[in-house]
């Protein structure tokens, strides 16, 4: 069964701390943070002051998705903000592996993320390192996109990569997850799966979340 980490972008901000509690009691692992600079993607959406406004109303991984141009800088921030898991985007900075060594230095997990067009050959010299590699399954930037199927075969390429080498990462899907785009992504290989629109634009979130495990026991 996949783990399920459902985006805040789709919550209500204005009753935010009651959507955190109604994924947190239907029984999701993770709770999936998108921040956006406005360069990097045309989006602007929240800073580290949010992550640690969160951090005391839940127990659920805080799942730190960074849509930011030369995180290093920022990560600090993140890391004191009391992030679980900080993801950098590969295409964001010249320095993954220094990135990803202030996360892990930090006492934080690292991910790396990689766009739809962006090919696994690029993040493989620092899958060694990483505890989540986050596999975009639309371009960033906005939730309620459609998925992109060619993207999961990524997925398998990089299940493939971790069984070959024995690496222990686990692989999370984001954009564009339904109760049928999770079968796919879950049969080639991905551990878990971010849902922003399919969670929170529904009556009940909770019976989402469950049509996502469901549809991947
Ligand atoms: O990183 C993202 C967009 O860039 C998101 O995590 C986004 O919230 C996914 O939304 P949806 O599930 O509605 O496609
Ligand atoms: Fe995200």
């Amino acid at each position: 069964m996949i783990k399920v980490a459902p985006s805040i972008l789709s919550a209500d901000y204005v009753n935010l701390q009651k959507d955190i509690e109604k994924v947190e009691k239907a029984g999701a692992p993770y709770l999936h943070i998108d921040v956006m600079d406005g360069t990097f993607v045309p989006s602007i959406s929240y800073g580290p002051g949010f992550v640690k406004a969160i951090r005391p109303i839940t127990n659920m991984v805080l799942d730190v998705h960074l849509m930011v141009e030369s995180p290093e800088h920022i990560l600090p921030m993140f890391i004191d903000a009391g992030a679980d898991i900080i993801g950098v985007q590969v295409e964001a900075t010249q320095h993954i592996h220094r990135a990803l060594q202030i996360i892990k230095n930090g006492g934080v997990k690292a991910e790396v993320v990689i766009n739809p067009g962006t090919p696994v050959a690029m993040i493989e010299p620092v899958l060694h390192m990483v505890d989540q590699v986050l596999v975009m399954t639309v371009n960033p930037g906005f939730g309620g996109q459609k998925f992109l199927p060619e993207t999961v075969d990524k997925i398998a390429q990089l299940n493939a990569i971790k069984e070959e080498k024995g690496y222990d990462f686990d692989i999370e899907v984001d954009g564009g997850v339904n109760d049928k785009t999770v079968a796919d992504c879950y049969k080639a290989g991905a551990t878990v799966a971010v849902a922003g629109s399919y969670v929170f634009n529904a009556e009940d979130p909770a019976e989402r979340i469950k049509a996502l495990e469901d549809a991947t026991k």
